[in-house]
């Protein structure tokens, strides 16, 4: 079916700064709209997203430029085309962009306009969107255990917590609205303590609490009460997730813990600290526990503790299958942080997600710090089986939103819908 309109504008994301929408128009009449999510702590190997760097438009943020390439070169290349597949659209449009990352055309434009196609295609097809991008996974029902992430630090927080996520899995769940349910709960009563022990209950970029405190582990502690308090066990119901985005804290070959105390860690300290993190707390999976830059120290850090908890890489894979490649072939890391605009393509991510998949690399599906309402990585999350997602907490309506879309998805999908549980950490 061909393509009969392409159109684009600049719309806002969560923290207020611009970011692409795309409509995709078929000929008949199926339609499909997308926006593209923006990040913070960025890997330096993700695709380009192309800002105007004019000041005097929102700091230089603006994506005027990406949405007129949209309007423009992409539209014209792709009107009046009929594309086999979701695959053969993504390939025009690298083939378009013509470098490796992007970086002409923007890998802003780029998947908004993918994601557009892929929703007006589902539409074509009568497919509800987890459907249509299931491709030849398994059978799309199983629901990803929701890591939530209630404490937020480093550079989605103005607190002095250095590490970027502290989240909660409520994996010993019957279903998926029991584990939000639970998540939620345990999101509440740590509210309920902070405000007691006199701590800010402000929330950062992805929906979790940023108070300061004493020291980075006060956050465990803290989420471990709420869990107790709450009514579970910790690691027995609910379990926590680390991402404490180690790039950002590295600093002339060390990382350094400067929101805190200042203290600067060898990499041999850092797999030090996880050891004894993850022995005294109940952690099932940390992400970034060191930096990209940092493979020598990835693979000692695998080879400690790859057995018995999940390494999931971020910023030392962006989301790219050569890269993933390369950490499959060194033994980095057991599992793939999933981001589509890391990539910028709907067919690269899930290029992504088979390699890993076929090589017993676990995948976690991603947000952005920066959001909207968009829901497409949910849809992605049932499409690819993924065991574990990632979408912030419990009280900013552009993280909530992927939560009801899993609802809205489990509803549909009624006594065959399927909930991943605690294997999704491989435990
Ligand atoms: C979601 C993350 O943050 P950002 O979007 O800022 O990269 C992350 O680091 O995993
Ligand atoms: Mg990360």
């Amino acid at each position: 079916m061909k393509i009969q309109d392409i159109s684009a504008l600049e719309v806002l994301d969560s923290r207020g700064n611009p970011t692409v929408e795309a409509q995709v128009i078929l000929e008949d009449g199926s339609w499909g709209q997308a926006i593209v999510p923006s990040g913070a702590s960025t890997g330096e190997n993700e695709a380009v997203e192309l800002r105007d760097n004019d000041p005097l438009r929102y700091g230089g943020k603006g994506v005027r430029q990406a949405v007129a390439n949209i309007q423009t070169q992409i539209r014209n290349s792709l009107i009046q085309r009929d594309f086999m597949d979701q695959s053969q659209l993504d390939h025009q449009l690298i083939e378009l962009d013509g470098t490796p990352n992007k970086a002409r055309l923007g890998a802003n434009a780029i998947l908004a306009v993918s994601m557009a196609f892929a929703r007006a295609q589902a539409q074509a097809q009568q497919l509800p969107l987890y459907r249509y991008l299931q491709g030849p996974f398994t059978e799309a029902v199983w629901l990803p255990v929701p890591c939530m992430n209630v404490i937020n630090g480093g550079r989605h927080a103005d607190n002095n917590v250095d590490f970027q996520e502290f989240m909660i899995a409520p994996h010993q769940a019957g279903s998926f609205a029991e584990a939000i349910q639970m998540g939620e709960t345990v999101f509440h009563t740590l509210k309920a303590l902070l405000k007691q022990r006199g701590l800010s209950t402000g929330v950062g970029d992805e929906g979790g609490f940023a108070p300061d405190l004493k020291a980075n582990e006060e956050a465990v502690d803290l989420i471990l009460e709420a869990i107790t308090r709450a009514g579970y066990k910790p690691g027995e119901q609910v379990s926590l997730c680390l991402d404490p985005a180690a790039s950002e804290l590295w600093q002339n070959g060390h990382y350094q813990l400067s929101k805190s105390t200042g203290q600067i860690l060898s990499t041999e300290a850092m797999i030090r600290l996880w050891e004894d993190w993850t022995r005294q707390y109940p952690i099932v999976s940390l992400e970034d526990g060191l930096g990209e830059h940092d493979w020598e120290g990835w693979k000692a850090l695998t080879a400690t503790l790859g057995h018995r908890v999940e390494l999931v890489g971020d910023d030392i894979f962006c989301t790219n299958p050569a890269l993933v490649q390369q950490g499959i072939d060194q033994k980095i890391g057991n599992a793939v942080l999933i981001k589509p605009n890391q990539i910028g393509t709907v067919t690269q991510t899930l290029d992504t997600v088979r390699l890993a998949q076929q090589n017993q690399y676990r995948i976690f599906i991603s947000h952005r710090s920066g959001e909207t309402v968009d829901t497409f990585i949910a849809d992605l999350a049932v499409a690819t089986s993924a065991g574990a997602i990632k979408t912030g907490s419990g009280c900013r309506g552009e993280r909530t939103e992927k939560f009801n879309q899993f609802l809205r998805i489990e509803h549909r999908l009624g006594a065959a819908a399927r909930f991943a549980g605690r294997d999704a950490f491989g435990q």
